[in-house]
């Protein structure tokens, strides 16, 4: 599909946020040890690295990957695990770590699952968050930034794979 970007949240607002979101964090975490950050590949990729660097205590890290968007901009409302973590989680602290929550759908499934091998604690850190298109309810810790229903790219998010490089995010605008 022709389109044009138009940016929405510059790379100064980004900064920002992240230094607001990594401080709460940081005051939450102080007396716990050992936390595993779990990313949800690809698009958490960005987010997470930028976040891990601001935290003033050592973190693990671990990926994995749930599919439920065909490479368009709709999705199939099908959530798949596609690759699982390589770490157990019985008995640790656990941050899910996402670029955007949309319908819930994915991180509601993820969440679900985790549950399942009772980690010691779960919660879910989001960058970017679109509440009027909830479907699947799923608790989240920590927001960066509300956004309204358009599509967006950049900062870790894609359009059929491109614009993830973006440093800045941007609404996709069909020509
Ligand atoms: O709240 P939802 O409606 O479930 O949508 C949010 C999910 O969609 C995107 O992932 P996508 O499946 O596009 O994979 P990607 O991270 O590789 O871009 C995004 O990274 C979230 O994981
Ligand atoms: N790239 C991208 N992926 C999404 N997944 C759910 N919402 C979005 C969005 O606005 N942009």
């Amino acid at each position: 599909m022709k389109h044009t970007l138009e940016e929405m949240i510059s790379q100064e607002e980004i900064n920002a946020k992240l230094d607001a979101l990594a401080a709460q964090i940081n005051k939450d975490y102080a007396d716990v040890d050992n936390l595993l950050l779990v990313g949800l590949l690809k698009g958490s990729v960005v987010f997470m690295s930028d976040l891990a660097r601001r935290l003033d205590f050592d973190v693990r890290m671990d990926f994995m990957t749930a599919s439920s968007y065909g490479g368009g901009t709709e999705s199939s409302g099908e959530v798949k695990i596609v690759m699982d973590l390589a770490n157990n989680i019985h008995g640790r602290h656990v941050m899910l770590v996402e670029d955007i929550i949309d319908t819930g759908r994915t991180l509601s499934k993820v969440r679900d699952m985790l549950m399942t091998r009772h980690p010691e604690s779960l919660k879910i850190v989001t960058f970017l968050d679109k509440p009027s298109r909830r479907v699947a309810d799923v608790p989240v810790d920590y927001i960066g930034m509300q956004i309204p229903d358009e599509f967006v790219v950049g900062y870790g998010l894609d359009y059929a794979e491109r614009y993830r490089q973006l440093p800045y995010i941007a609404k996709v605008i069909p020509a």
